[in-house]
């Protein structure tokens, strides 16, 4: 069988076809470029193909997520895992010092940024793959007009072994340590008898928005396969970080996903499943139609179409008239009605009764060890270089919705004297009761989560250090947040409206400079379904489509 591969020998690919495919059944191919792998197997030039799918540090291999995204029919056939340690190689005689450019793959650049910028190595010039670098390293006197002794390529040890003139400067260079590379084994047909659904059709739908000149591609090749693409592509300004958390949130669930070099992949159902929860949990729907995309608002559309609630030219607090001024904590207003501890709802105040205690801001039922705490141990043993990203997440509309107004069809149980039960933390209704005492008044929330809003903060939290940032205030957000940790501890840090600052139309923005002044921005997002909160760091927002709005007559969005 013929199997294609990145190569030429002494790629990353390569070492990684050897160690698995080097026996009579395989004849290997190897390839100048990736694009040129997914040609081949379109011809059937080649029936397999190993393909860089996505790296621990530096994320999805751009190239192949584009190629597959193209190819709904392109099945993953296996999944393999390679360590990847690089060196920076140069001509003989020459030191790292004196690297002005480095070429290599855009992958092995990404993995070692850190290290260049450490050196002050600042020309970088990507290459089709490391041993093509290394190759051009070997065998050209100057690239890119520098002379090819000021040149660097990076590359495996077993590459750079193959070149008589050229010697290892330095090794280990990729900034993470435990820097891992995922290939897929990819074929349009079952080997093996492994019969295989094509999986990627629904990840590719996720990768599509992410370049606009690629769109009518996209679309042809889908409706060759009869699925018809919507595009939506939030237009955000980017930085690092939230690029990668853009990434991360379209290509969620192939994380999820298993290494099953020695296991055929036969958790379709599993993959499709984690997906679907995805695409809730972001409002893509999957079920209008396979594989569509539903329009999701974009930045530009939130801004000028913001949703409903937000549609008047008020601000927040002037919609509501409960609501407090800004920094001025108080547990009643001039007018005698409740402060409105929402940031931009009209509630409806319940009340009499006998007020309970509202839950204490640090309630958490202690777990040892909370994610937290061992997302602190992993930090700790992280290097310097290696600083965690931090997640800030918006709580209503975006984690969670809430209102006063008892759902029709619990009004009564309500009525009949269930606070003091509820309270207790209850669900009814698929509603978690939350009781806020301001003023020595209380009113009952029906609080509801995002769906699979569990299982996301599972995931992120083990991959980032994740804050709440509430335009809410204090006594109604804690309980909340309380109930959504459920004791797991995810949460490093909540912020509250005292932490957010004011427009002058009244709005709460969210300095994100709050949570600690010395964090890097670069490395920080703020995912929130109102884009005034991140006007302050435009770059670090990221948009989410407001969670009332998907309430729409879809009951079952929210479960709990
Ligand atoms: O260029 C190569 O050697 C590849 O196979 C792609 C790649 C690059 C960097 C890390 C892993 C795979």
């Amino acid at each position: 069988m013929k199997l294609g591969y990145l190569g030429p020998v002494g790629s990353y690919s390569n070492i990684l076809t050897e160690k698995y495919f080097a026996h009579s059944t395989y004849t290997l191919h190897p390839h100048s470029q990736i694009q040129q792998l997914f040609e081949n197997l379109d011809s059937d030039a080649i029936e397999l193909a190993i393909v860089p799918i996505r790296n621990s540090t530096f994320g999805e291999v751009r190239e192949s997520a584009e190629e597959r995204a193209i190819r709904p029919k392109l099945r993953k056939l296996r999944e393999y895992s390679l360590k990847v340690e690089h060196c920076l190689v140069g001509r003989q005689g020459s030191k790292v010092e004196d690297v002005q450019l480095v070429s290599s793959h855009e992958q092995a650049l990404g993995q070692c940024r850190e290290y260049l910028a450490g050196r002050g190595i600042a020309k970088h010039l990507k290459a089709s793959s490391t041993a093509n670098a290394t190759h051009s390293l070997s065998t050209q006197n100057s690239i890119e007009g520098v002379d090819v002794g000021k040149c660097a390529s990076i590359c495996s040890e077993s590459c750079a072994g193959l070149f008589d003139n050229l010697a290892i400067l330095d090794k280990g260079i990729q900034d993470n340590k435990d820097n891992t590379t995922t290939f897929y084994l990819m074929s349009y047909r079952d080997i093996d008898g492994h019969s295989q659904s094509p999986i990627t059709t629904q990840q590719n739908n996720l990768f599509a928005p992410l370049r606009r000149s690629r769109r009518s591609r996209y679309r042809r090749a889908y409706a060759s396969a009869d699925i018809h693409l919507q595009f939506n592509t939030p237009r955000v300004r980017s930085n690092s970080l939230n690029r990668s958390i853009f990434q991360y949130l379209y290509t969620f669930f192939s994380k999820a996903e298993k290494p099953t070099h020695t296991q055929p992949i036969n958790d379709e159902s599993n993959l499709h499943k984690e997906k679907d929860q995805l695409d809730e949990f972001l409002s893509v729907d999957s079920s209008s139609g396979s594989g569509t995309v539903k329009k999701r608002p974009s930045y530009h559309d939130l801004l000028t179409n913001p949703p409903k609630q937000k549609q008047s030219n008020k601000t927040k607090d002037q919609q509501n008239p409960f609501a407090p001024p800004f920094n001025r904590r108080r547990t009643t207003s001039s007018d005698g009605l409740l402060p409105n501890p929402l940031p931009s709802r009209n509630l409806l105040a319940v009340s009499g009764g006998s007020t309970t205690t509202t839950p204490s801001t640090s309630s958490s039922p202690s777990h040892t060890p909370s994610i937290v705490e061992q997302q602190k141990k992993l930090t700790s043993k992280s290097t310097g270089v290696h600083m965690p990203k931090t997640l800030v997440l918006d709580l209503d509309e975006t984690l969670i919705h809430s209102t006063s107004k008892a759902p029709a069809r619990i009004a009564n149980s309500f009525s009949l004297g269930l606070r003091g039960v509820l309270q207790g933390g209850s669900n009814d209704g698929g509603a978690h009761m939350v009781e806020v005492v301001l003023g020595g008044r209380s009113v009952l929330y029906h609080v509801y989560k995002r769906p699979h809003l569990d299982f996301f903060l599972k995931k992120v939290a083990s991959w980032y250090t994740l804050v709440i940032f509430t335009a809410s205030m204090q006594e109604y957000a804690d309980p909340v947040i309380d109930w959504i940790d459920g004791g797991r501890g995810v949460f490093a840090k909540r912020l509250f409206r005292e932490s957010c600052t004011q427009a002058s139309n009244g709005s709460y923005m969210k300095d994100l400079d709050v949570i600690d002044k010395d964090n890097d921005l670069s490395r920080v997002a703020l995912v929130d379904n109102s884009p005034i909160s991140y006007s302050i760091n435009p770059a670090n927002g990221i948009p989410i489509s407001g969670q009332s709005a998907l309430h729409n007559g879809r009951s079952t969005c929210f479960r709990s």
